[in-house]
């Protein structure tokens, strides 16, 4: 995998950069749509790939579970399974559970309790690797502890030590040499401890890095904060990757501070429970306001719900539980964050990306 900088706006750490994998090229800064259990809620690839979305998320614990990485693997590994043949990267999954109280957190690794089958796991950096190699994502992701917000330190400390000796661990168990596998750096909101882990994980040269630990409910002023003072010690010539993040203004925020690659189930989970996102911020569909209100969601998207139908029939199938509802929604929710994205890269290029984001959250969060 090959990681090229292209472009570093004068004043500020936004930066522009190609990312070329085995399944197709990736142009940053870009948001990875998250599609849990190998698919995109709503959503068929082909839809995906007509909102701009370039690489798309996966869950290593919850394929696991089910259907399980050998039977993924027997499909020909994930591409083939849900066909899609662009870009895949495949984190834990483990946060929704590490944030569950039903999980066991020893030196060697951790056990999750199945919230379904009450079932036991053991994930540990050998079993991380050898599931995300059988599931065959592009890029894989060591396996360490999402230390919680808020934390103390004496705890922050210990986990990070930890973390960074499952990355050692992660790195020697991990073969396959047409994945990529990328460090996460902990450290919770303690600046030398972010600083101590992303220096020792520079170490171990991994060929990206995640910045982890965060959207764990420390709110945007330390989001802010701790990618400010994490991100220099990020090599400049790697992609960095902020794990979960997160709505348009902690993405725009995130941008300026040098951070190329974006997660988040945000833009499927709300457009399913008929949040809409707009540049002039977000609308609740179901809101009786838009019962006779015959505007596209967003007059200047030009994705195909904004195309072809109104607030008024979104409103009518929110109301009426249809199943369009959803694929609607979605289809305008990941739209919207790609396009976000693509006028974020642009911005980056003509070197006007403070002027973009101020222009941007003017209107989005005073709905001007
Ligand atoms: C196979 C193992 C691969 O391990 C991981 O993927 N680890 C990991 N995933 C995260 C996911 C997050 N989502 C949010 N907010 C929605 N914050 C997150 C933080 C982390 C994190 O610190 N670590
Ligand atoms: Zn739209």
């Amino acid at each position: 995998m090959k990681f090229t900088l292209k472009k570093r706006e004068r004043n500020t750490s936004a930066r522009r950069g190609t990312l070329v994998t085995p399944h197709g090229v990736i142009e940053t800064p870009i948001f990875m749509p998250v599609g849990t259990h190998a698919a995109m809620k709503a959503m068929t690839p082909t839809q995906v790939r007509e909102t701009g979305a370039q690489i798309i998320l996966s869950n290593t614990y919850h394929l696991h579970l089910r259907p399980g990485e050998d039977l993924v693997a027997k499909a020909g590994g994930l591409h083939a399974f849900m066909a899609w043949d662009g870009p895949i990267l495949t984190d834990s999954g483990g946060f929704q559970v590490f944030s569950l109280p039903n999980k066991r957190i020893t030196d060697d690794g951790a056990y999750f309790r199945h919230e379904i089958t009450g079932e036991e796991i053991f994930l540990d950096p050998a079993r991380a690797m050898a599931i995300q190699e059988a599931l065959g994502a592009d890029i894989i992701m060591a396996f360490d502890e999402c230390i919680p917000y808020p934390c103390d330190r004496k705890y922050a400390a210990i986990s990070t030590r930890k973390t960074l000796r499952w990355a050692e661990l992660c790195k020697k168990a991990h073969t396959r040499k047409d994945q990529a596998l990328f460090g996460i750096v902990q450290g919770s909101v303690f600046e030398d401890l972010r600083a101590l882990c992303a220096k020792e994980l520079v170490q171990m040269d991994f060929p990206g890095y995640a910045i982890g630990g965060v959207s764990v409910g420390e709110g945007l002023e330390l989001l802010k904060r701790v990618v400010e003072y994490t991100a220099p010690f990020l090599p400049d010539d790697k992609p960095r990757y902020l794990m979960g993040v997160g709505l348009p203004e902690d993405i725009l925020e995130s941008v300026e501070r040098g951070i190329d690659m974006f997660d988040c189930v945000i833009p499927t989970r709300y457009a399913r429970s008929a949040t809409l996102f707009t540049n002039r911020g977000r609308i609740r569909l179901t809101n009786r306001k838009y019962r006779r209100d015959f505007y596209p969601v967003d007059p200047n998207c030009s994705c195909y719900t904004c195309r072809n139908f109104t607030r008024a029939y979104l409103h009518h199938l929110f109301n009426a539980n249809e199943v369009l509802s959803a694929i609607l929604s979605s289809i305008h929710n990941v739209h919207f964050y790609l396009n976000m994205m693509a006028e974020i890269r642009r911005a980056i290029e003509e070197e006007r990306f403070s002027e973009y984001k101020r222009t941007f959250l003017d209107s989005y969060l005073k709905g001007k």
